[in-house]
């Protein structure tokens, strides 16, 4: 069936300058595609820039080349005034719900906030629908008059939820937004996400670098390495399409303590020789690299229905299947 596509990065790049006019490649040529409905994982470990995705995806980050396309149209090409619909239609959600919420501000003024600012409604209906919104996400209406110092963590992200659901948002972006919850409050979280993308249909974009999470739950899986993508997958094939050596070795380290110990070695090695490399970003970490995988970037192949995977092995043997 085809997929409706309703956001689309097109050839994104990020690079930051710091003040002495030193320059950081943090984003290389990436490529995402969230259908309607659909539920994308971004993975990858600290530092690959998946919060400077998430950023650029959000608008609140501008992207050094490439496009954002929402709907068909080009958003990154819009004066910023037009853009208050993507603000709206787009929801993000962190990872310390903390941060998000002014300590002064009760859990009541917070919900009807955006309701009130995009003129929405009136500020009695706004308050009688965060008391609807707060019982959806399973907190009763007395929260309203909390303030967010009286909440747990797990309470005040799902206030955050409410407050995103309730704009109706096409797409629901989560930057690692239960990483900061115990284990049994985060399956809690992801349980109510689930529940309410089967009642309202929002596409979202689940951003972390927890490969269990990202398999239970999403649909495609982008795998990232040092801004660039490196594997597309189904989610439900993780363990058993991946091919790519990176997503590889990720997997095996999530079971083995000296796997782990391996990858951040790897890691290591790789990071010094990384600094803007023209081949794969991954090449000095893999066991099977040619002098070419040091030297050409290795472009997205697909390999069957499930993976496509950015690794010259599988460019031969296409290039292979292609001639014989
Ligand atoms: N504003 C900035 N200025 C300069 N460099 C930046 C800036 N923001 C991010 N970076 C760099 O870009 C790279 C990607 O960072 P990013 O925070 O996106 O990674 P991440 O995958 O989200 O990591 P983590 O999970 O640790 O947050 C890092 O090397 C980081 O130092």
């Amino acid at each position: 069936m085809e997929r409706d596509i309703i956001l689309q990065l097109e050839n994104i790049h990020k690079v930051f300058s710091d003040n002495n006019g030193k320059t950081m490649k943090a984003m290389n040529n990436v490529n995402i595609a969230l259908g309607k409905g659909e539920c994308i994982g971004i993975v990858g470990e600290s530092g690959c820039g998946k919060s400077t995705l998430a950023r650029i995806i959000a608008q609140l980050t501008a992207p050094s080349e490439g496009k954002i396309i929402y709907r068909g149209e080009d958003i990154t090409a819009l004066p910023k005034k037009s853009t208050k619909m993507y603000y709206k239609n787009v929801q993000m959600i962190f990872q310390d719900p903390l941060g998000t919420f002014s300590p002064r501000m009760k859990i009541g003024a917070y919900l009807i906030e955006p309701f009130v600012n995009f003129k929405i409604m009136s500020k009695k209906k706004a308050y009688q629908y965060a008391e609807v919104l707060l019982e959806k996400v399973g907190l009763s209406k007395d929260y309203m008059k909390k303030y967010p110092n009286e909440l747990s963590g797990g309470e005040l992200q799902r206030v955050v939820i409410a407050r995103a659901i309730g704009l109706e948002p096409d797409i629901i972006l989560c930057d690692e937004c239960t990483s900061a919850l115990d284990v049994s409050i985060q399956k809690q979280i992801i349980a109510l996400l689930i529940d309410l993308k089967k009642k309202t249909n929002f596409s979202s974009i689940f951003i972390t670098h927890d490969l269990a999470l990202a398999e239970s739950i999403c649909d495609k899986i982008y795998v990232m390495y040092l801004g660039e993508i490196v594997e597309v997958l189904e989610g439900q094939n993780l363990l058993s399409e991946a091919r790519h050596p990176y997503t590889r070795m990720l997997l095996d380290s999530v079971f083995s303590i000296k796997n782990f110990d391996k990858r951040i070695e790897v890691n290591r090695k790789i990071d010094r020789a990384f600094n803007g490399t023209k081949g794969c970003v991954f090449a000095e970490g893999c066991l099977n690299k040619s002098r070419r995988c040091l030297e050409e970037k290795p472009h997205l192949v697909k390999v069957n229905q499930y993976v496509s995977v950015a690794c010259r092995k599988y460019e031969e043997v296409r290039r292979i299947a292609s001639v014989v």
